[in-house]
C-alpha cells in the first residue's frame, strides 16, 4: 500500500489562557490511498478540526502533515491553495450549491473560476460525472429545483471534478433521509473502487460508517480505535 498522507503530534488550541481549548491533543494519522474510512466520535471531539486541517484549510498548532511528499505545515498559503485545488475535494453538510445555476453549472463553476474560463473538457467532465451520480436527467435543472439527496450527489460531482486523490467530506449524508443517505453513500463507495480516490467521511451514524472499510474513532483530541 501506499502512503497518501501522514499526521503525527498534532496539536490544535483554539483561544488563550483561561479561554484556551486543546481541541486536538497529540494525534496521529495514516491513510493509505485509495482507503474509504469512515470518521466516528461524539460530538466535540474534533472531527471538524481535524478535517480542516487536512484540507489545509487551518493550521495546527503543532505537529507533522505529510501529504504525497509535500510537507503542508512548512507550506505557505499559496502553496496550500494550489495544493489544495489540486489534490483535495471537499463535501460537506450542507451542499452550498448555487440555487440559480443549474447541477453542471455549480459542478464546473469553481473549476472555472480557477482557471478563469470555463473550457469544454470541464464541461464533459461535469456531465460525465453528474451522469455517474444518477443525476443526467438533472445535468440542466437549477440547483433550487433538485432534492436534497440530488443536490448531496451533485456537491460529491463537484468535489470529484479535478480528479483529488483525497476526498473530505463533513457529515455528508446528515441531512438525508435513510434513502438517500445510502445512495449517496453507494455512489461514494463506487467512485471509490473504480478511480481510488480516497475517502475520509466524519458521521455520527453507525450505518454509514458501516459502509466504510474502515473505521477510525475520535475522542478527546485523539484517535482512539
Ligand atoms: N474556531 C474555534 N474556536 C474555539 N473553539 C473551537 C473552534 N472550532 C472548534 N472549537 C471547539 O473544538 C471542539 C471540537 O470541535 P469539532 O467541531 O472539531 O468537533 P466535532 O467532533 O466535529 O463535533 P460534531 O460531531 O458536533 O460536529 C469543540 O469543543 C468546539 O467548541
Amino acid at each position: 500500500m501506499t502512503v497518501l498522507l501522514e499526521v503525527s503530534d498534532l496539536i490544535k488550541t483554539f483561544g488563550t489562557g483561561e479561554a484556551e481549548t486543546r481541541v486536538l491533543r497529540g494525534l496521529s494519522l495514516v491513510l493509505e490511498a485509495g482507503e474509504m474510512a469512515a470518521l466516528l466520535g461524539p460530538s466535540g471531539s474534533g472531527k471538524s478540526t481535524l478535517l480542516t486541517i487536512l484540507g489545509t484549510l487551518m493550521k495546527p498548532t503543532s505537529g507533522r502533515y505529510a501529504m504525497l511528499g509535500t510537507d503542508l505545515v512548512a507550506a505557505d498559503d499559496t502553496e496550500l491553495t494550489e495544493f489544495r485545488n489540486r489534490h483535495i475535494g471537499f463535501v460537506f453538510q450542507f451542499h452550498n450549491l448555487l440555487p440559480d445555476f443549474t447541477a453542471l453549472e455549480n459542478v464546473v463553476f469553481p473549476t472555472a473560476v480557477r482557471e478563469g474560463r470555463e473550457t469544454a473538457a470541464a464541461r464533459a467532465r461535469g456531465r460525465e460525472l453528474l451522469t455517474r451520480m444518477g443525476l443526467a436527467e438533472r445535468i440542466d435543472f437549477p440547483s433550487a429545483n433538485l432534492s436534497g439527496g440530488q443536490k448531496q450527489r451533485v456537491a460529491v460531482a463537484r468535489a470529484l471534478m479535478n480528479r483529488p486523490e483525497l476526498v473530505l467530506a463533513d457529515e455528508p449524508t446528515g441531512n438525508l433521509d435513510r434513502a438517500s443517505a445510502m445512495q449517496v453513500m453507494d455512489l461514494i463507495a463506487e467512485i471509490n473502487r473504480d478511480e481510488g480516490t480516497t475517502f475520509l467521511i466524519s458521521t455520527h451514524d453507525e450505518k454509514i460508517a458501516g459502509l466504510c472499510r474502515r473505521k477510525i474513532v475520535v475522542g478527546d483530541g485523539l484517535v482512539t480505535g
